[in-house]
């Protein structure tokens, strides 16, 4: 590509296995695994009769459901986990795991934790490389300059499949931040003030590139939690350019290159190459000057609601927009707060120091600075401590933080997702409020009915002590000269130290890749291409929807992601406003949904923005499918899910206009039918009167109109796939002798002897 390039366009560009014109299929270096978006991909593989591609470029862990509990009498997840549908989960995942031959880390191993915490800490993720994962927040990965965004189940599938991901370009997104951050303002500040500056629909359609004097001279921690958060923006992606802080960080971690190798040279050579050209063309650019940004809170129920600490809850009232202003006394009302009060005044009932966002040991080691030698404020019931991995447990355990949290009354768990969504026991009850370091304050998000304020760990910690939002720097004892938390506190080289001494039990050894003739039993072009029922035309009554920004966990909550099958979620379906609070599913009669004759409709109009904004989760269109609905009208969607209804059948139709939305709104409002020919991209009155004309991408209508399962498509390129892996192998040796299958070398794939330590052996070998 001529010109000066991104550095998106250039790590897209480097990955590009082909293009036909109308979509492109991109190489993925890096594949992560759990447990809740990943059993219905394998059993789409089972079914077509189809192997995982490359195991070696895959990773798979247990974080979501996981109990978080002392695993001192860990033996099985079967035994392990109480709750039956977490447990069916995770058992699935091991089968999974046992059946397709791929590397996990089970409980029994230290190195298991949230995927994008153990990603980045085993140098699964390298500079410059694509890196998914069933879940929205594997733009954490981005933080190393590689391009790492969230997919959806069928697409996991997909990956798994073909080690590709047919795609479209999106559009760069730049922000800058400049100066040197205030005294006890941390990155994660910086990214909720840039949210909140944004919006959740700030980044839709874009992969967001940060930059300035700020971003370069955070530590790789600090660089993920702001990665991390770029999909709250709306993006797909946040990408920080590699440096020399990236390259130390990734030194003597177990998966990245040996340094001083040729292999490690090689790569630092080509690293040093991502960087945005100067002149390169970004569509949206944004300057946040670092003066500007305080230790910021949230006050609401989407992380665009945010203010500095020393702010006020809003006023409906200053808002002349009836549809802001609607949201906000919505959002004042789940919240139980009274506009005008001051942040400060928020009393709280738990704390929550953990997520893929904040839980590694410098978050860790910074709130354990503010705590030290401090106690809970006696208003505060609970306050946990959950480190993102069994590593950075292990770490901050030597580094006695365990001890500063106990002693202060903070709970010291074990690693996983926790209450970042409480598909485990740890949840808040109905109305509790949470002073959280997690990324989501979605309705019910941490336990229907709890509230959620994201903060800094910092900030968490401060709210343990004094019992409700505190202003950090007001603190007693706080050290404004101190370096700030974003800072490595000790000095980078006894990390890397630490990191080789604890991982030295396992095996990291180096593998040469299978090649493309061994991988595919049922051979490349013999996949099925029939997908689902073909989608041309669609008539009758459109639902109504009067929403803004709704979000994947309001379309289905965390409860019934814990299903291994696709089918049967229409009854989860807007769970929180189609039933009565605390009912068995009684139905909520205001509820649209609940009305005739929506209860029947098959389209839905939305004419709020954003519509399926959060979590990758399948589980969202999987559900208005089910319940009946195959097409949503809508004024623009989130990027995932907008991608997960079409691998399903379904058509969403974004349309910018908002006078055609409202007409369309009213056809509803009226129980009028409309019609939507995707064929000729139209959309009727039921009288055949054209309302609107519609743009869909050439592949995707495709597929739709006949009903075309994408993977049998891609399959059918397999020589090129097979090309490009060898093109790979030469440019990037250091991609392929990186992954802990060393078994490939020597012969065909054994499906036995996982690498899954036993309980009280760790790092010995489980025999299946
Ligand atoms: C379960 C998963 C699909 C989801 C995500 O995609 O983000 C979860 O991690 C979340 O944070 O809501
Ligand atoms: S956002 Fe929360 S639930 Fe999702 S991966 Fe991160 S820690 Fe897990």
């Amino acid at each position: 590509m001529a010109g000066p390039r991104t550095l998106y366009d250039k790590v897209f560009d480097d990955h590009v296995v082909f293009n036909d014109g109308k979509s492109t299929t991109l190489y993925i270096d890096r594949h992560l695994v759990h447990e809740v978006t990943s059993p219905q991909a394998f059993e789409g593989l089972r079914n077509a009769n189809r192997s995982v591609r490359r195991p070696d470029c895959t990773l798979a862990t247990v974080d979501h459901n996981v109990p978080t509990s002392s695993r001192k009498s860990y033996k099985t997840v079967s035994t392990f986990i109480e709750e039956e549908d977490s447990r069916l989960q995770c058992t699935t995942l091991e089968d999974n795991i046992k059946a397709f031959n791929l590397t996990y880390f089970g409980l029994g191993d230290d190195r298991q934790g949230i995927v994008h915490v153990i990603g980045p800490e085993q140098g699964f993720t390298l500079p410059g490389t694509t890196v998914v994962c069933g879940d929205s927040h594997t733009s954490t990965h981005g933080a190393f300059g590689a391009l790492a965004f969230g997919i959806g189940t069928s697409e996991v599938e997909h990956v798994l499949a073909t080690q590709t991901i047919i795609t479209k370009k999106s559009k760069n997104m730049k922000i800058q931040i400049d100066g040197p951050l205030q005294p006890g303002v941390t990155s994660k500040d910086a990214i909720l003030h840039a949210i909140g500056k944004i919006g959740t629909a700030g980044g839709n359609g874009c992969v967001i590139e940060f930059c300035g004097s700020t971003v370069r001279s955070w530590s790789m921690e600090a660089r993920m939690s702001v990665c991390n958060m770029a999909i709250e923006g709306g993006a797909r992606a946040g990408m920080i350019a590699p440096d020399d802080i990236t390259f130390e960080y990734l030194k003597g971690k177990p998966l990245a290159p040996k340094v001083d190798s040729p292999e490690w040279e090689a790569a630092v050579r080509y690293w040093k190459g991502l960087k945005t050209d100067p002149g390169a063309h970004f569509d949206i650019e944004v300057y946040i000057d670092s003066k500007d940004i305080a230790p910021t809170v949230s006050w609401g129920t989407s992380p665009q609601d945010v203010v500095a600490i020393s702010g006020k809850v809003p006023d409906p009232k200053d808002y002349e927009d009836p549809v802001k202003r609607a949201g906000i006394e919505r959002a004042l009302e789940y919240m139980g707060l009274e506009p005008n009060t001051p942040m400060e005044d928020i009393q709280i009932d738990k704390v929550f120091i953990g997520s893929c966002t904040n839980s590694r040991i410098e978050d860790l080691r910074a709130a354990a600075r503010i705590v030290k030698g401090k106690k809970l404020a006696a208003n505060v019931k609970r306050a946990m401590v959950v480190p993102g991995s069994g590593l950075i447990k292990k770490k901050a355990e030597a580094e006695g933080l365990d001890q500063i949290f106990s002693e202060a009354g903070f709970e010291w768990r074990e690693a996983g997702c926790s209450m970042c969504l409480g598909m485990n026991p740890d949840i808040l009850s109905p109305k509790e409020r949470c002073a959280s370091t997690s990324n989501r304050n979605f309705e019910g998000r941490q336990g229907a009915g709890g509230r959620t304020h994201l903060m800094s760990p910092v900030m968490a910690a401060a709210a343990g002590i004094t019992g409700h939002l505190a202003d950090i720097r007001k603190l007693d004892g706080f050290d404004a000269s101190a370096a700030p938390p974003d800072k490595p506190q000790v000095s980078v080289g006894s990390d890397h130290e630490q990191d080789a001494a604890t991982n030295q039990d396992y095996d990291d050894k180096t593998s040469d890749i299978p090649t493309g003739e061994n991988l595919h039993a049922e051979g490349g072009a013999g996949g099925s291409a029939a997908g689902f029922p073909p989608f041309t035309v669609l008539k009758g009554v459109v639902a109504p929807l009067a929403r803004a920004n709704v979000d994947t966990d309001a379309i289905i909550p965390k409860q019934y992601l814990k299903t291994i099958k696709r089918t049967g979620l229409g009854v989860a379906l807007f769970d929180q406003w189609r039933y009565l609070p605390n009912t068995d599913h009684v139905e909520n009669p205001e509820f649209v949904l609940n009305q005739q004759p929506y209860r029947n409709s098959k389209i839905l109009v939305v004419t709020g923005p954003n519509f399926g904004c959060g979590s990758s989760r399948e589980h969202a269109p999987w559900a208005l499918l089910d319940f009946g609905i195959k097409c949503i009208i809508a004024p623009s969607f989130a990027d995932i899910f907008f991608n997960n209804t079409f691998k399903n059948g379904m058509l969403p139709i974004p349309i910018d206009d908002q006078s055609i939305i409202e007409r369309i709104a009213d056809l509803a409002a009226n129980n009028k039918e409309i019609e939507v020919d995707l064929v000729n991209q139209e959309i009727k009155t039921e009288d055949g009167e054209i309302i609107t004309k519609f743009e869909v991408e050439e592949f995707r209508k495709h597929c739709l109109v006949n009903g075309l399962d994408d993977i049998g498509l891609t399959m059918q390129h397999e020589d090129k796939i097979v090309r490009y892996e060898s093109k790979r192998s030469e440019i990037y040796p250091w991609l392929e002798g990186t992954g802990y299958m060393a078994k490939y070398r020597k012969g065909p794939v054994k499906i036995e002897a996982v690498k899954v330590p036993q309980a009280g052996r760790r790092g010995g070998k489980l025999d299946w």
